[in-house]
C-alpha cells in the first residue's frame, strides 16, 4: 500500500465544522484512511495555513465546450444552439473535442473539481482525457433525434447505449456512464419508450435536461396535457439514479414528483441566468426532500468552470428567488456542490471521512480577501475563488501541486485549444 498525507491543515468535516487534523489516503484503493492524527505517509501534501475540503462536484457540464467559451453570447438558449453553438459543433472533429475536454479538464483541477458530470459527443476522447488527467466522471452521449429521420434517429439512441455500456468502469473505474437522451423536447415519446428500458436492462441511470425554458415545458403541456416531468415518469424516465439538469420551470407537483421518486436535480444558477431561462426553486426543493446538485452547464453559456463561481451564484439567485436572505445559506450552498453533486451522480465522495473516495482540494486561507476567519464555510461560498486553491488530488493521487497541473501539460493544452478553435470556427464561418 501506498499512502499520502495531507499535513498541517485545518479539515472541513461533514457537518461543516472545521478542526485541526491531518488526512491520510490509500494511493491503492483510491480511498481516505484516516482523518485526525494519522501515520506518516509515502507522498506528502502540506496544506499549513490552508483548508482541505472535498473536492467540488460538477454535476452537470460539456466540458468539450470549453473550445467554444466566448464563441456566442447574449442569446437565449432556443436561438444560441440553433444559430451559433449546434452548427459549430456540426464541424468539430475528435480532436477538437479532445482539445476542449483537456482544456476544461485544466480549468477544473486548477479550480479544485474532483469529480463531475458529462453528456457530449465522440465520448471516447472524452474518456481518455479524463484517464490521463486523474479525474473522476460520469459520462454519456447526448442522443438528440428532432429533425433526423428515422435510421439517423435510431443510431443516436444506439449509441448512446453503445457508450453508456463501453465506458462504464473506464480509468480504472473513474469513470461510469449514463445514458443521456439530450432532453424531453429533442427526442420524442416513442423513442423513450423504446431505449429507456434497454438502459434500465444495461444497467444505468439516465440524465436529460429538463423544464429549462418556459419554451421547453409548454409544447409538452400542450401536446400531452401534462406537466414535462409527469410526461417524463410515462416514458419510464425519473428512476432513482436518474437526474435531471436545470429543472428551471418545475412546479410543486414536480417537485413533488422529484422527491417521491428519488430522482437527482442539478442546479446550473450562471447558465440559468446567462440565457435568461429562468430561476430554479432550489430552496422549495431542498425543502422537499429532492437531491440537488450544482452544475456549470458548458463554458459556453457560464463562461467558465469554476465551481466557486457556481455555489456562489446558488446562495445569491436563491436568496433573490425565495425573497428571503436566509435561503441557499453558505453549508447548503457548499453541501450542494459536494455531497449533494457526489450523490446526485452517484460518487462516493464530497465528504472527508473514512472510507470515502479521497477527492479532495486544499485551498489557501492566507489571503487578504479570506481574512479575518470568523466562518469559513462563509469564506467557501461567498469569498473563495478558482486561484485560492493550492493542490487538488482525486483517488487519492495528486492532480495539482502548489497550483502546477502534473497530469496534463496546461501550456500545451492551452496553445492546442487555441489553435483548435479558430480552425473550427474558420470551417463553421466558410
Ligand atoms: C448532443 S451533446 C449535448 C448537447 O447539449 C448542448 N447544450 C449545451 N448547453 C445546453 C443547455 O443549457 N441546454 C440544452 N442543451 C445544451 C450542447 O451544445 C450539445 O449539443
Ligand atoms: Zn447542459
Amino acid at each position: 500500500m501506498t499512502t499520502l498525507e495531507i499535513v498541517g491543515g485545518r479539515v472541513l468535516r461533514p457537518d461543516m465544522t472545521v478542526e485541526r487534523a491531518d488526512v491520510l489516503a490509500d494511493q491503492e484503493t483510491g480511498d481516505i484512511l484516516a482523518v485526525g492524527d494519522v501515520p506518516g505517509g509515502d507522498e506528502t501534501l502540506d496544506a499549513t495555513g490552508g483548508l482541505v475540503i472535498p473536492g467540488l462536484v460538477n454535476a452537470h457540464t460539456h466540458v468539450a465546450m470549453a473550445l467554444l467559451r466566448g464563441y456566442a453570447d447574449d442569446k437565449p438558449l432556443h436561438d444560441w444552439l440553433r444559430e451559433d453553438i449546434w452548427p459549430i459543433e456540426g464541424v468539430l472533429e475528435p480532436d477538437d473535442v479532445r482539445a476542449g475536454a483537456e482544456l476544461g479538464l485544466v480549468e477544473m483541477i486548477r479550480s479544485g473539481t474532483t469529480g463531475f458530470c458529462d453528456m457530449y459527443f465522440d465520448v471516447g476522447e472524452i474518456v481518455d482525457a479524463v484517464d490521463r488527467a486523474g479525474l473522476r466522471a460520469r459520462v454519456g452521449y447526448g442522443s438528440v433525434t428532432v429533425g433526423k429521420d428515422e435510421e439517423a434517429a435510431r443510431e443516436e439512441l444506439e449509441t448512446g447505449l453503445r457508450v453508456a455500456q463501453e465506458y462504464d468502469g473506464a480509468a480504472d473505474g473513474r469513470v461510469s456512464t449514463a445514458f443521456m437522451p439530450h432532453s424531453l423536447t429533442t427526442v420524442d415519446g416513442e423513442e423513450l419508450d423504446e431505449f429507456v428500458p434497454q438502459a434500465r436492462e444495461a444497467g444505468v441511470p439516465i440524465h436529460t435536461h429538463a423544464n429549462e425554458t418556459t419554451g421547453e415545458v409548454e409544447p409538452i403541456v400542450d401536446e400531452h396535457d401534462e406537466r414535462p416531468l409527469a410526461y417524463a415518469v410515462g416514458h419510464g424516465l425519473l428512476e432513482d439514479r436518474d437526474f435531471i439538469a436545470h429543472g428551471t420551470h418545475c412546479d410543486e407537483s414536480e417537485i413533488e414528483l422529484l422527491a417521491e421518486r428519488g430522482a437527482g436535480v442539478v442546479h446550473c444558477p450562471a447558465s440559468n441566468m446567462k440565457l435568461a431561462s429562468g430561476i430554479a426553486p432550489v430552496q422549495a426543493m431542498c425543502d422537499a426532500g429532492v437531491a440537488v446538485g450544482i452544475g456549470t452547464d458548458g463554458a459556453a453559456s457560464n463562461n467558465d468552470l469554476s465551481m466557486f463561481d457556481e455555489l456562489r451564484d446558488a446562495a445569491m439567485v436563491g436568496k433573490l428567488a425565495a425573497g428571503d436572505a436566509s435561503a441557499v445559506d453558505a453549508p447548503t450552498a457548499f453541501g450542494m456542490a459536494t455531497a449533494g453533486s457526489a450523490a446526485v451522480a452517484g460518487f462516493d465522495a464530497g465528504r472527508i471521512a473514512e472510507g470515502k473516495n479521497a477527492d479532495l482540494a486544499v485551498v489557501d486561507l492566507d489571503r487578504a480577501h479570506l481574512t479575518p476567519h470568523h466562518d469559513l464555510v462563509s469564506h467557501l461560498v461567498y469569498a473563495v475563488t478558482a486561484a485560492d486553491v493550492r493542490h487538488t488530488v482525486c483517488d487519492g493521487r495528486v492532480l495539482m501541486r502548489d497550483r502546477e497541473v502534473l497530469t496534463l501539460d496546461a501550456d500545451a493544452v492551452r496553445e492546442t485549444a487555441e489553435r483548435r478553435a479558430r480552425a473550427a470556427v474558420d470551417r463553421a464561418e466558410s
